[in-house]
């Protein structure tokens, strides 16, 4: 079941390792190492008070917790934060709040957002002349309409 094993540093005796609240939870919390208040609007850079070793070929995404987001209208603001492989510093969350009238306020010890670690490829990228033709071609942004039919 859990192969995958993933070495965390508590870069403070307080901080805690990632929280799986269920065995087979995609997200394990991250846990706030910092008291903030975040302003109606405003941004801030929360740290974990940890550093983890991913694997090669796997990495770290910071998602937001969706109870947060609709509770309180906290979300992540570069969602999904990417930690890579390589990284040895504090994983730390880019917290937003985006509702227009009440602050946020985060307590050491909060789960502030969840991260998920997934197998990433890691291609090399190859200049080419031109790409295969496909059904969607350029289209995009819009381009199949707005309702179930194509149509608009
Ligand atoms: O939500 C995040 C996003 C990133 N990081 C860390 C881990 C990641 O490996 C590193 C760099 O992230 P990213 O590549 O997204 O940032 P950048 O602005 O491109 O910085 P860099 O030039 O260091 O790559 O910062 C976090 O701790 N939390
Ligand atoms: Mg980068």
């Amino acid at each position: 079941m859990n192969e995958l094993s993933i070495a965390v540093r508590k870069l403070d005796p307080n901080a805690q390792l990632p929280v799986r609240a269920h065995h087979d939870d995609a997200g394990a919390d991250l846990i706030s190492n910092e008291d903030c208040v975040i302003a109606p609007g405003g941004r801030a850079l929360v740290g974990t008070g940890i550093a983890i070793e991913i694997p090669h070929g796997y990495a770290g995404f910071v998602h937001p917790r969706s109870g947060l987001a609709a509770r309180e209208g906290l979300t992540v603001l570069n969602a999904p934060g990417t930690i890579d492989a390589g990284y040895r510093g504090e994983v730390k969350v880019i917290l937003h709040n985006t509702d227009p009238d009440s602050s946020v306020t985060i307590n050491v010890g909060d789960r502030i957002a969840q991260l998920v670690i997934q197998q990433v490829s890691l291609p090399r990228f190859e200049d080419a002349e031109s790409l295969s033709s496909s059904a969607r071609e350029a289209g995009g942004f819009g381009s199949t309409g707005r309702n179930r039919k194509g149509e608009n």
